[in-house]
């Protein structure tokens, strides 16, 4: 062992052995994550979530509210039948008691019981000031509340957790009181009593003290549930854990009311590879999770989110690329492999030698020893970012600028003679006036010369069109490519309608999809350029050779 590795491994020993290895995770993403503007899932989009979840390895999925959310109700009866959790308790949300109420008599508390969940958490106020102005009672009644809906669901032999709500705003105004609500939930049985930062505006430092001394003042499983109107839910949660918690809440990708929850990939990766304080079985998918939940959120997934993000461990620096090439551990705080990312170099003005033969090994070339080829890659790519071109963006005109370098030329697949796109407006005399727009292609294969014109609802769909019925006799697998994204960027906006314009283009076969990227001071000419090159990048990847 090296002594850097000697020093790393003491220094992740003594923040271990700080923890127990017994952290609970627990996750709220069908109750509190749903609760995002703008979310709002199907019970069988949160049946298929809680099987992701189950798979992750959380210990509890929180369901929903039912008797209080229809849907959540059915969530409840419908997981009965359908969901096989091999890992995962299920958890019912729901309040204590109303004041005044029995919890026996009160049909919310009835609702939780009959879903059948064995978990159930309750939500209760913990602020003397949320119980005198929002429950309108004092706080005797509110102890009693709790006291008993704890009660009365332990007796049913249900594992209760406590939420305790706006614990740090109240512990901050009134502790003796906050203190009061966690000691009367666990007297009454609960087997977890969480600190809420409902608002979401606590700071880690205060979180740390806080856990600490309601540590000290009872005995009992603290839990940490963390908002992020501070930016701080991660930390919070991590906090709480260095300050004793045994349990911690969260969402996938950190969904949630207003700023969100705690990520609760993040909090466990962390706590898992960085303090040893919890084991998630499924870490090592949690990239291919975070994203097929964010398929059936239908949120795009956040490119730059921590661990999973697809721009986690990928590199763009120069200077980076040639240490990640002696070793990737110099730039990157674990192996992307563990949270099942990848490592990507990312190919711009800002690239060296190094980030070429990175990138070229990315896509299956050995450069190594080819100092020469290396340069003057890297010279065209520099000089072509200077002109606009944006390779992090469009790898696979990256490729083709590396194969033209390696095999004087490049695949070459078609010889384009000439082209032609214009738009005409013809005025109807009745106000429906129409826009038409035509383009024709001439190019020669090793079949012939091909001359094709296409229509399209503007210049660049009917030269995609032309270009196709050009080349579709010969190369009939360009059938399956499809044009899924175009974008279009003035690069010297200060020049009006003489700017140089940039055009991005996402194509896709069903199964990979790649990006290509034009330059001009024309839109079409610029179009032109990613549009052939998708073509050319497809033909190669589906192993066509020139015909
Ligand atoms: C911090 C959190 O995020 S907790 C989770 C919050 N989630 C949700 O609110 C989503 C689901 N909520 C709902 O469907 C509805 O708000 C319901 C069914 C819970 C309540 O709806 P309604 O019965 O129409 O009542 P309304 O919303 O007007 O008021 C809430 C009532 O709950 C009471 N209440 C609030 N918190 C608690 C609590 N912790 N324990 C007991 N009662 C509570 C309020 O005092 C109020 O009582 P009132 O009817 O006597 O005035
Ligand atoms: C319980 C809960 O969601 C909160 O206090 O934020």
């Amino acid at each position: 062992m090296s002594t850097t590795d000697t020093r790393a491994s003491a220094a992740q020993a003594d923040g271990a052995a700080a923890r127990a290895s017994t952290v609970q995770v627990y996750d709220t993403t069908l109750r509190d994550g749903a609760q995002q503007e703008g979310m709002n899932l199907s019970v069988a989009d949160k049946l298929a979530i809680a099987a992701l979840l189950d798979e992750l390895g959380v210990d509890y999925v929180e369901g929903g509210w039912p008797g209080a959310v229809p849907k959540d109700t059915e969530f409840f009866a419908r997981a009965a039948k359908e969901l096989d959790l091999s890992h995962a308790r299920l958890a019912a949300f729901g309040s204590t008691c109303r004041a005044g109420a029995q919890p026996d008599e009160d049909p919310q508390v009835r609702a939780l019981v009959d879903s059948e969940a064995g978990v159930i958490t309750l939500v209760a106020k913990s602020d003397i000031r949320h119980v005198e102005r929002a429950l309108r009672t004092d706080g005797q009644e509110n102890l009693r509340m709790i006291s008993a809906t704890v009660r009365h669901l332990v007796g049913l032999g249900r594992e209760v957790v406590v939420d305790a709500e706006h614990f740090f705003d109240g512990y901050g105004f009134d502790p003796e009181y906050a203190l009061s609500c966690v000691r009367a939930a666990f007297e009454a049985g609960a087997a977890t009593v969480v600190l809420c930062d409902t608002n979401g505006g606590m700071l880690p430092d205060v979180v740390a003290r806080v856990v600490t001394d309601v540590r000290a003042r009872t005995t009992g499983r603290l839990g940490m549930h963390a908002h992020n109107d501070s930016g701080c839910a991660v930390a919070n949660t991590l906090a709480a854990v260095a300050a004793g918690a045994g349990h911690v809440q969260g969402t996938i990708n950190g969904y949630g009311e207003r700023t969100g929850n705690a990520d609760l990939v993040t909090c466990a990766a962390n706590l898992e590879l960085k303090q040893s304080a919890v084991t998630l079985p499924g870490l090592g998918d949690a990239s291919r999770i975070a994203h097929a939940v964010s398929e059936i959120t239908n949120i795009p997934p956040y490119t730059r989110q921590p661990y999973v993000g697809s721009s986690a461990f990928a590199h763009k620096a120069g200077l980076h690329a040639s240490a990640i090439r002696v070793d990737p551990d110099l730039y990157q705080h674990i192996d992307p492999v563990t949270v099942g990312n990848d490592m990507r170099m990312l190919i711009s003005e800002m690239a060296g030698r190094a980030s070429i033969e990175l990138k070229g090994r990315e896509l299956g070339f050995d450069l190594s020893g080819q100092a020469d080829l290396l340069a003057r890659v890297t010279n065209r790519v520099k000089a072509a970012e200077a002109d606009g071109y944006t390779y992090d963006a469009a790898d696979a005109s990256f490729e083709l600028l590396l194969r033209s370098e390696l095999d004087g030329g490049g695949p070459h697949f078609f010889d384009v003679e000439s082209w032609r796109a214009f738009v005409e407006h013809r005025p109807s005399g009745n106000g429906a006036d129409t826009i038409d727009a035509e383009a024709t292609v001439k190019l020669r294969t090793g079949q012939g010369r091909m001359i094709s014109t296409g229509e399209g609802n503007g210049p660049v769909n009917a030269l995609d069109h032309a270009l196709r019925g050009a080349l579709v006799g010969t190369y009939p697998e360009i059938e399956d490519f499809e044009l899924i994204d175009y974008r279009v960027r003035i690069l010297d906006s200060q020049q009006g309608t003489d700017a140089t314009i940039r055009v991005l283009i996402d194509t896709s076969d069903g199964v990979q999809r790649w990006s290509t990227v034009g330059v001009g001071t024309n839109i079409i000419e610029a179009s032109w350029e990613a549009l052939t090159e998708s073509i050319t990048w497809g033909l190669l990847h589906h192993g066509v050779e020139p015909r």
